[in-house]
């Protein structure tokens, strides 16, 4: 889909598709973020954690657009969003998808044409048997049955609506996948399946992934670096092994709780294997 290739900014190289550099948003006088850092490497899946109201899903919508930040630069792909007209930026908003809570699918509208949504609005030229042959692939590549494409949300179950809302992110063929709590609300097996089905993916489509999770299995299974939003900021970003060095007392208790211990040890070998895969070694400190 993303012909249209984007001029990307001269001296940009790709090596980190998100760069923010004292990032502040705040409601009236309720600051979340204070000069706020963070990176995200090209093709890693970063895992995006932090206590309840930290500001990991206003992060999310600064990145894309949706929260105007009060201070400070947000580069997506070289390019400064935060001052942008949005006609500017067009051309970095359709290289990115976006999985929100809940999945947010249109429930008057079937899956194919959920995800027919985001090609109708940069590809109104498309017709409409290349728009159902899109939808469908599109269906079929994030697990679901094809007949599945002419189903409304409320015929579908949670771990069906999920990989529905996965399949409408992936429409424009992203470079960035943004994810926000894809795994909440599902069983621990239907879980670990869609962990599966985001690391192929990412894997094989060379995704870069913004995944904002409060699941342990999640970090362990996939995630390539965690950054750990704290303290209206970034207070670390790193591999889990990294982030226990660091004697944070938030990152201790969550790290090193009975929790996450049970999940490192069902994990285990994770990181080799997918190593073994012989995945890039982006996004590894
Ligand atoms: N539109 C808004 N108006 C006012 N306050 C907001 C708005 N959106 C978010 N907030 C506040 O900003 C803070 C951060 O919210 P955010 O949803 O980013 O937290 P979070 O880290 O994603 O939390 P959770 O893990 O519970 O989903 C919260 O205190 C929330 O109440």
């Amino acid at each position: 889909m993303n012909d249209s290739a984007l001029e990307l900014p001269e001296g940009y190289d790709n090596k980190f598709p998100i760069r923010i550099r004292g990032l502040t948003n705040a409601f009236g006088d309720y600051v979340v973020h204070d000069a706020l850092d963070l990176d995200v490497r090209q093709g890693e899946i970063l895992g995006v954690v932090g206590g309840s109201g930290t500001g990991k899903s206003v992060l999310m919508r600064s990145i894309i657009g949706l929260q105007f930040p009060r201070e400070g630069d947000i580069e997506v792909f070289g390019q400064n969003i935060t001052d942008a007209e949005p006609d500017e930026v067009i051309g970095v908003r359709n290289r990115w998808g976006v999985l929100f809570q809940g999945g947010a699918l249109f429930s008057t509208l079937t899956v194919a044409e959920n995800v027919q949504v985001p090609l109708k609005q940069f590809y109104p030229e498309l017709d409409q048997t290349l728009l159902d042959e899109i939808a469908r692939y599109k269906t079929v590549l994030t697990g679901l049955p094809a007949e599945a494409a002419s189903k409304f949300p409320s015929e579908l179950s949670g771990g069906m609506k999920k990989r529905a809302g996965l399949a409408r992110a992936l429409s424009l063929d992203p470079e960035l996948l943004f994810l926000d709590e894809p795994t909440a609300g599902l069983d621990p097996i239907g879980a670990a399946k869609f962990d599966e089905l985001t690391r192929e993916l990412t894997d094989t489509l060379g995704l870069t992934v913004f995944l904002i999770t409060h699941d342990l299995d999640t970090l362990y299974a996939i995630c390539d670096r965690v950054a750990v939003l704290a303290d209206k900021k970034v207070i670390a970003v790193g591999t889990i092994p990294e982030l226990l060095e660091t004697d944070h007392p938030w990152i201790q208790e969550y790290f090193n709780g009975p929790r996450s211990r049970a999940a490192a040890k069902s994990h285990e070998g994770a990181d080799d294997r997918r190593k073994a895969l012989d995945k890039p070694q982006a996004g590894r400190a």
